[in-house]
């Protein structure tokens, strides 16, 4: 029987042991991490991650702050809040909500967080650690992905990961974390050819595309984990509801273990980025 990979328990359960980490942090040190949030913009979907993640800091026993600025904020206002968030020694984490309205540059804020308090795991400093295998800051959905598939399977040595989609975000991290976790890591995209025996290859099958069910039964091994990191909304019946970039009920009929949508890589995501602002006020009080 297919196994549900349930990423709400386990990311509870991983606040829930942060939260102790912290208040021993705390006491050692008299510091509490500090984590800002920044979001441009009324996306409705990006203001319920940024209520999640502000919710779930002070969940863990952080101080976190909420900086909202209007969707029409140009680049030197936002790069102004971000270089005030740089030189306040309270705040030991800083996220901006992406993605960010057209008129702003992702790189370029990027790349001004300073990347010691880059808690996305975004800024080329932090990528580069990554590559080398040697990364503090590991972005967010990928870390949590990882956690799923060693509470899932143990040993990841030798196992055939194929991740599906190549974005900066998730594909290329994820690649390079199950590379690490001496996997055989093959990406596919959309110039692959064949991607549906690419797939039928895979042990451990990541989708990170964002089409709505995308993966079907067929492109699965018996037995594969799957991991799908797609959060896609879609109409029926006149209903919203959302999807994940596996058709989920095909492929729980092959697949040994999945991850479903919601309920699954979402919450690892915010609780992964509770992980790394503890790591961040580690590394900030060392110096
Ligand atoms: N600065 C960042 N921006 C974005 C990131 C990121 O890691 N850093 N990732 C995504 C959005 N994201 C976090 O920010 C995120 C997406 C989804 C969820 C989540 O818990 N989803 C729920 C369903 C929520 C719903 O009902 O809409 C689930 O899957 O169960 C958490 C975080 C892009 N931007
Ligand atoms: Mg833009």
């Amino acid at each position: 029987m297919t196994r549900l990979i349930d990423g709400k328990k386990i990311s509870a359960s991983e606040v829930e042991q942060l939260a102790v980490d912290t208040r021993q942090f705390i006491a050692e040190s008299s510091v509490t991490p500090g984590l800002a949030v920044v979001l441009v913009g009324d996306d409705p979907a990006s203001q319920v991650y940024v209520r999640n993640k502000v919710k779930q800091a002070t969940a863990a026993g952080f101080n976190s702050t909420e900086h909202r600025l209007p969707e029409e904020t140009g680049q030197a206002q936002l790069n102004a809040l971000v270089e005030q968030l740089n030189s306040d020694p309270s705040v030991h984490g800083i996220l901006v909500q992406l993605p960010l309205p057209a008129q702003l540059s992702e790189p370029e804020i990027i790349r001004l967080i300073a990347p010691e308090k880059d808690v996305d795991g975004f800024h080329p400093q932090n990528v580069g650690a990554l590559a080398a295998g040697n990364a503090e800051l590991i972005p967010c959905t990928p870390m949590g992905c990882m956690i799923m598939l060693r509470q899932t399977l143990g040993d990841l040595s030798g196992k055939h990961a194929v991740v599906v989609g190549r974005s900066n975000i998730v594909g290329k991290p994820m690649a390079a974390l199950l590379l690490q976790a001496n996997c055989t890591v093959t990406i596919v995209h959309s110039r692959s050819q064949d991607i549906e025996a690419i797939c039928r290859q895979a042990d451990i099958l990541v989708a990170a595309v964002g089409r709505p069910e995308m993966i079907r039964g067929s492109w699965v091994k018996p037995g594969a984990t799957v991991i799908d990191v797609g959060i896609n909304a879609v109409e029926s019946g006149g209903r919203r509801r959302l999807v994940g970039d596996v058709a989920f009920n095909e492929v729980s009929e092959v697949a040994g273990a999945i991850t479903p949508v919601p309920g699954g890589v979402g919450p690892m995501t915010i609780a992964c980025l509770m992980k790394n602002t503890l790591t961040a006020a580690r590394q900030q009080i060392s110096v």
